[in-house]
């Protein structure tokens, strides 16, 4: 017996088709207007007998474009039991638009209510379930699969079609006791009443499952779909978020924000820089934290239900989310990767997305040879591998030209006909006629004006209702100059706005907060694949962004042995590293300066090489972080293959050390072993540092100039230049080159350069000293290695921690 929950039909017609128990209607649409009751006296589509859920006026349905609004009741008085989207009921004068493949129900009462879908005329094929219900009694087979592609000609299963779903995501079978126990085997998590569970957990009479988008009830009667989550809604209720400025004082850049937004809505942000758009857009999403007010996805709050719903949000911010040096088509393949589950045909995905942006003919060229336009389209495509229904776009059109203006807001136009609720912040407005709806925002964060776009004119008194007047309402919003001029006007414009028919029509009416959960989804992260395997997809797509910047892997790699070579040669009279017999007094600070330059040239290659290697990245992180990225996986990659390169470094260094100096007598260990060793702690330790200084800074530019700041106390503080004594010597501590000399100086004994005392003889004292720094013993080369290992762990500690603590929520 299986239960299927994708089924591709195409419909030429537009029709409702209901569904009681089992028992299925269709009910074709063609008129303007058509009634849906039971008994011929009122309406003119009509249930069988015995369907008493449905009222003698349970709804009336009106043509509006291509498709329907259906009011619950007659348009006036609403019916009985009413009229639900995803639990919400919806509202009898306003109503709620019907998009290929909405799905309402009327009643409430598990037991006793009636499914009513809608289909769009055309040839789109349409995705929906033909069963919602398994029943588990007398079931013959066990275990019950569920999952998005199963095999299952002995199991009884559930199929539930979204990327997010594992092939196999889920079983139940029952535990002996009349109860049934269900078996988490998915990468991206089972939840049960909110919370993620763990492999096995015992099912309760009323559990509420959700797998990818989709909610299951559970009793131990059946399993039942109570919503595939193929529309999202947005009501946002009085939402505020203030900050504090200097003086202590607090300020609003969101002021008792309310809106509706329903499935399927194209809705623009706009407003005048600084009005709170973006703030606004990160609340809607749930990734700026607010100080009142709340945001609910289909009737459930968004805050307390974060990790449930961050798989089916999409969220492209200003910045591009796509790596420069990586193909189109590497980019798409990257995120599928690291966001579906394994068991994803990554090949297919490619291909549908690359069509569904419109990029196939340019799969193969570099991100960073695309327009702006087509960048945004890789950043829109990655976003729509979940198949998200929820999509966030901060300023999509920045930057484009009018004609591909056009092209994207056409783009997410399609989207949202698709059933996606878009939301977009926009400078850009000679296409704003595309939205459903448009949010005025005016400066301090107030709600000026929502609804149509056409109906903004009006109500901002505009000549006439064309869209040519549309940049006219930023002048009168910006009227006065002066700030507190400004803020008076975009005051009573708001105060006009509240209490207008238009904020009655969209947002009063039609508000329906939800009810406070019980639960509190778990906010950890989960990541959908193990930390090993996102350790490994990232590391080779750094790896292969690291061979793709030629000229700086050529640079990190030859300029250690340029400089030795440099060295080399002008001391090519010398053999600085060998105790000369007699000593000579010069003999020991000219071996000091080499092993100087040796610390240095590690110090600097490994600090310039990666100090950008995170904050470069840093849009891209945040939107990773958000979905699934492991903090190690990420820190870890970047590690790995940096650690690839220091022993390419360290290789290098070492070979153009041994052809350029004579080395010197066995000390404690072969010098070619102890020179690559300390070499490569030295160069480790400066990636690691730098690492921390790039997960620090706020760009790129600051990474470059911190540079210096960091360099100098290691030249100055090595002990090496001046004698350091008291704090200056606990000070050098702090450095890596003072624990690099000491080992360096160590190896070849530098100590025993100097020429014994003869009696009488003048003191050298003031020229070289010996120095325990210097100790030619294993417990004080020990003590440097190890000293440069615990440096690098410190440093990848304090990034690790200032990369956790951009965690958004
Ligand atoms: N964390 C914060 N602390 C203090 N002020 C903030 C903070 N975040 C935003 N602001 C301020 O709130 C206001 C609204 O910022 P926001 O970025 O939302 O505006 P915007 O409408 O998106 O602007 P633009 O169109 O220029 O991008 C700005 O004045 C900004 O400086």
């Amino acid at each position: 017996m299986t239960a299927r929950f994708d089924e591709t039909l195409f419909r030429p017609q537009p029709f409702l088709e209901l569904e009681n128990q089992g028992q299925r209607l269709r009910l074709d649409l063609e008129k303007l207007e058509h009634r849906l009751g039971r008994g011929r006296e009122w309406a003119d589509l009509d249930v069988p007998i015995g369907w008493e859920v449905v009222s003698r006026k349970q709804a009336t349905l009106r043509k509006e474009g291509e498709d329907y609004r259906i009011f619950d009741g007659d348009g006036s008085t609403p019916s009985r039991n009413g009229i639900f989207l995803d639990r919400v009921r919806i509202n009898p004068t306003e109503g709620c638009v019907l998009r290929d493949g909405i799905q309402l129900e009327i009643g409430l009462s598990p037991h006793n209510r009636i499914t009513l879908t809608y289909y769009h005329p055309g040839d789109r094929p349409v995705s929906l379930p033909s069963n919602r219900r398994l029943g588990l009694r007398n079931l013959k087979q066990w275990p019950v699969q569920i999952g998005r592609a199963l095999r299952t000609d002995d199991y009884s299963s559930m199929e539930l079609d979204a990327p997010t779903v594992s092939r196999l995501h889920a079983t139940i079978y029952p535990d002996g006791k009349g109860g049934h126990v269900l078996q988490d085997l998915s990468t991206n998590g089972t939840f049960v009443d909110g919370q993620r569970i763990s492999k096995r957990f015992q099912l309760r009479n009323g559990n509420r499952i959700n797998i990818g988008p989709f909610t299951l009830a559970y009793s131990p009667d059946s399993l039942e779909l109570l919503d595939s989550g193929s529309q999202i809604r947005l009501d946002v209720d009085r939402l505020t978020r203030k900050v504090k400025i200097k003086g202590g004082a607090e300020k609003a850049i969101l002021n008792d924000i309310s809106l509706v937004i329903e499935p399927g809505q194209l809705v623009a942000l706009v407003g005048g820089s600084g009005a709170g758009k973006s703030t606004l857009m990160k609340s809607l999403l749930g990734i700026e934290r607010v100080s009142s007010g709340t945001v609910y996805l289909n009737g459930d709050n968004l805050r307390q239900n974060w990790a449930l719903y961050r798989s089916q949000i999409g969220y492209v911010p200003q910045d591009d989310i796509v790596h420069p040096d990586l193909r189109v088509e590497e980019v798409i393949a990257y995120a599928c990767k690291l966001r579906l589950p394994p068991d994803t045909d990554v090949r297919q995905i490619v291909e549908t997305t690359l069509e569904q942006i419109k990029l196939t003919h340019v799969r193969t060229n570099f991100i960073r040879n695309l327009s702006g336009g087509q960048r945004k389209r890789v950043s829109i495509g990655v976003e729509l591998l979940a198949d998200p229904k929820l999509f966030f776009l901060d300023e999509p059109t920045s930057g484009l030209d009018p004609g591909l203006d056009k092209e994207m807001m056409r783009l997410l136009r399609e989207l949202a006909d698709q059933g996606r609720t878009v939301v977009l912040v926009t400078h850009a407005t000679a296409n704003i006629e595309v939205c459903d709806r448009i949010t005025f925002m005016g400066r301090g964060g107030k709600l000026c004006y929502f609804g149509p776009p056409k109906e903004a004119l009006s109500f901002f008194d505009m000549p006439s209702e064309d869209l040519k007047y549309f940049s006219d309402i930023y002048i009168k919003l910006d009227q006065g100059g002066a700030p507190a001029q400004v803020v008076q006007t975009v005051n009573n414009w708001s105060q006009r706005y509240h209490q207008s028919p238009q904020y009655q029509k969209y947002v009063t009416r039609q508000l329906k907060p939800g009810e406070e959960s019980k639960f509190k989804t778990d906010d950890r992260i989960h990541t959908g694949i193990s930390p090993l395997k996102q350790l490994w997809l990232l590391s080779k797509r750094y790896l292969q962004l690291v061979l793709r910047d030629r000229s700086s892997i050529i640079f990190s790699l030859v300029s250690g042995p340029i400089a030795i070579a440099l060295t080399a040669w002008i001391l090519k009279d010398e053999t600085p590293l060998n105790k000369l017999d007699p000593a000579e007094i010069t003999q020991g600070p000219l071996a000091l300066k080499l092993l100087f330059i040796f610390s240095c040239i590690g110090i600097w290659v490994g600090l310039s090489s990666s100090v950008r290697e995170i904050v470069k990245e840093a849009a891209i992180y945040a939107r990773e972080r958000l979905i699934n990225l492991g903090l190690f996986s990420y820190l870890g990659s970047k590690v790995l293959i940096r650690s690839g390169l220091v022993i390419l470094q360290t290789l290098l260094v070492t070979a153009t050390v041994l052809i350029g100096f004579k080395a010197p007598e066995y000390n404690l260990m072969p010098w070619a072993l102890g020179l690559g060793v300390t070499t490569f702690l030295t160069l480790f330790a400066s990636v690691s540092l730098s690492l921390m200084i790039s997960a620090a800074v706020k760009n790129e530019n600051e990474a470059n100039s911190i540079l210096p700041l960091i360099m100098i106390p290691q030249i100055i503080l090595s002990g090496v230049l001046f004698e350091l004594k008291g704090i200056s010597a606990k000070l050098g501590w702090l450095t890596i080159s003072r624990w690099s000399m000491g080992a360096y100086g160590s190896l070849i004994d530098v100590n025993d350069m100097i020429p014994s005392k003869t009696p009488g003889a003048p003191s050298f004292d003031d020229i070289f000293t010996a120095s325990s720094v210097y100790d030619a013993t294993w417990k004080n080369l020990g003590l440097n290695w190890g000293i440069l290992l615990l440096h690098s762990a410190v440093y990848l500690i304090v990034a690790l921690i200032l990369q956790k603590r951009k965690d958004i929520v």
